[in-house]
């Protein structure tokens, strides 16, 4: 037959399927099929792995059975959850339905979800103009592929999902990991983000559809850390969810099971690390969005031995950092004043405990990095979880949280109790910073903001940094009219600048470790280094402290705008490779050994950088045979 009438009879099919279809959904008959056509007689395909996904007359999406799937190289590649045609439509069309009900993913942009799923379109088709476009207006965009957009698209990506982007590992995977590996058609990956869905931005635990938060983040590796989009891969964990709606909704993409525990779920995901170092040895992974009760143990389990780091824990916290350091100088103090700033913070979750650890030991390194400076530097945080502020008379406390537990007799001198109530805590403390990562909107509430104007600080910093937008602890809006104009101001997700009056401006920064975990991965694949230590991540963040002008952070501008990410991000990349080399941690990359590395001068480096950063440029293409 030629290709010309198999195309002919194949669109004949296609026109039954679809006739077929619509009876199907018309009649609600939905156990009527569509898929079985022409007598069971299999169809003969030369083609495996993503190229069949990717061809539109073999693909299935989800409806590839298992055994399928194993034939065609295609394990992984696709969510767990097999889905029968009838599923299929059933999905369609409710997204198809909801696409008719304006989006709204917060107080900005009501059309978000609808650009989300144009600039998705384009990233299937062609790699090179998406992130042609998305560089180029990262303005615009980088709010629609990352915060706040990509935590309504994890809402409802069971039913955005079309084209599969990814690997996904499940507890059904077990003991075929090292295999499936292999169904990626990249001999190369650099960058791996994994998530296991269980804690996804401040939405709690979304289950399979997490993998939207990997692909955001990978995004964010091109367009600001020029890493090609051929080696990066997005994968999921999908070892179950103990989201109930989830657990129920018939169209879940993923596995209906609750969550994998204990040393069940240690031995997913210690053979998905296996089997990724296998076959791509220098591969860096970043784990996004574990719940905090893993993602400490898994950060501890792996840090030592593998090129790993946790983006929520160690990424934000030096994010944070160059915030709180931007803080003191905008008060016009030096930095080194740090270690007297009074921080309040609300959330002890990965985020916030990071966070504390990495101030605390800055603090320590600033008074003379002894264990006596350690100590007494603890002084400086107050702590306030969903029970209130943490004292060692709590029953039973995290063992992360522990050591910022206030002793009940220092807690009573300061007039404060276990479990007193945030504005109970910003009343008798005074604080200069108030910093939430809590995941709970608008805990900065009106009584919270009216306590901090009785600061001590001349100039009060006020970091909603929990995503996505609703999630933020308070708007702009509320700080600047409540506290005062002369605050300083940054959230996790953007908000827009508030008009003081009189051509003044509030300026609203973005305290996002999208700041930190591009660099911090171009930096460790550049330099080769074997793990991803602390100087390294300090380097990382003393960089962004130092990238604002004096004359910048005076006007309370203490973060790039997201305009310059690609620059700042090549300027932290070269600190972590600095390190890397004086840790004597870098084993070099490609041509550039360890040896060479270290000859280069600073200059060198960020050319080095500069030079090693994919664009998006079209090549020529030669057709080659086989
Ligand atoms: N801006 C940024 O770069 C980043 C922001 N985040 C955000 O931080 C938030 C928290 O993330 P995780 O720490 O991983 O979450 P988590 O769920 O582990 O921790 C949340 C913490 O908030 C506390 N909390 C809950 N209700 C509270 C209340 N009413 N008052 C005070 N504390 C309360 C909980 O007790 C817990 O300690 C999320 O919204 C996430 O999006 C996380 C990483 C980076
Ligand atoms: C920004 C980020 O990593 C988070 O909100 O989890
Ligand atoms: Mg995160």
């Amino acid at each position: 037959m030629s290709n010309f009438s198999r195309k002919l009879r194949l669109s004949s099919t296609l026109l039954k399927r679809l006739q077929q279809n619509v009876t199907a959904v018309n009649s609600k008959n939905v156990c009527r099929s569509f898929t079985t056509t022409e007598g069971h007689r299999p169809t003969l395909v030369h083609k495996r792995s993503l190229d069949i996904l990717h061809d539109p007359w073999f693909n299935k999406g989800t409806a590839f059975s298992m055994t399928e799937r194993d034939r065609l190289n295609l394990r992984g590649l696709l969510p767990p959850t097999v889905m029968s045609s009838e599923q299929q439509i059933q999905r369609f069309m409710a997204d198809l339905k909801r696409l008719q009900v304006n989006a709204r993913d917060g107080p900005f942009d009501p059309n978000a979800l609808a650009k989300w799923r144009i600039l998705n379109r384009l990233h299937d088709r062609n790699e090179t103009m998406y992130y042609k476009v998305l560089i180029d207006n990262i303005e615009e965009y980088a709010p629609v592929v990352y915060t706040p957009t990509v935590g309504l698209v994890c809402q409802k990506y069971s039913g955005l999902f079309r084209r599969p982007r990814g690997m996904y590992f499940s507890s059904e995977d077990r003991g075929e990991m090292m295999s499936m590996v292999y169904n990626w058609p990249s001999d190369q990956v650099d960058m791996i983000v994994v998530t296991d869905g269980s804690r996804i931005l401040g939405l709690g635990d979304l289950g399979v559809q997490g993998i939207a938060i990997a692909i955001g983040k990978l995004d964010l590796y091109v367009a600001a850390a020029g890493i090609n989009p051929q080696r990066v891969l997005p994968v999921m964990i999908d070892v179950g969810t103990n989201n109930e709606k989830l657990l129920h909704d018939p169209l879940y993409l993923g596995i209906q099971q609750h969550r994998l525990e204990g040393d069940e779920y240690l031995a997913v995901i210690d053979e998905f690390m296996n089997a990724v170092f296998t076959r791509w040895p220098h591969v860096i992974v970043q784990f996004e969005d574990f719940q905090s009760k893993w993602a400490f143990k898994l950060l501890q389990r792996y840090r030592n031995n593998y090129r790993m780091f946790n983006d929520d824990v160690q990424g934000t916290a030096g994010v944070a950092i160059a915030g709180l350091l931007g803080a003191v100088r905008a008060q016009g103090r030096p930095m080194i004043d740090f270690p007297k700033m009074k921080i309040v913070v609300a959330g002890a979750g990965s985020a916030g405990i990071g966070v504390l650890n990495a101030a605390r030991k800055t603090m320590a390194r600033m008074l003379g990095n002894t264990e006596v400076a350690f100590e007494s530097a603890r002084s400086q945080f107050w702590v306030v979880d969903a029970n209130g502020l943490l004292t060692e008379a709590r029953d039973s406390i995290d063992p992360e949280a522990r050591r910022f537990a206030w002793k009940v007799k220092e807690a009573d001198r300061q007039g404060l109790k276990e479990g007193a109530s945030l504005v109970e805590v910003v009343r008798q403390v005074k604080p200069d910073v108030l910093l939430g990562l809590s995941a709970v909107g608008g805990l900065f509430s009106k009584e919270v903001l009216e306590a901090l104007k009785d600061s001590t600080s001349t100039r009060p910093a006020i970091f909603p940094m929990s995503n996505p937008t609703t999630n933020a602890e308070c708007t702009p809006e509320e700080a600047y009219s409540i506290v005062g104009d002369n605050i300083i101001f940054a959230s996790g997700s953007p908000f827009k600048n508030v008009e003081l009056g009189g051509g003044r401006i509030g300026h609203c920064n973005q305290g996002n470790n999208m700041y930190l975990f591009p660099g911090i991965g171009l930096g460790t694949l550049l330099s080769g280094s074997r793990i991803i230590s602390d100087g390294m991540l300090q380097a990382a963040a003393e960089c962004l402290a130092a990238y604002m002008t004096e004359e910048e952070v005076l006007n309370g501008i203490i973060y790039p705008p997201i305009s310059k990410i690609r620059d700042i991000t090549k300027e932290v990349a070269a600190a972590v490779i600095k390190e890397a080399v004086e840790e004597d941690l870098a084993e070099g990359y490609r041509e550039m050994d360890s040896h060479e590395l270290r000859k280069l001068n600073q200059e060198e480096i960020a050319n080095y950088v500069e030079t090693n950063m994919w664009s998006p440029d079209y090549p020529t293409l030669i057709y080659k045979e086989d």
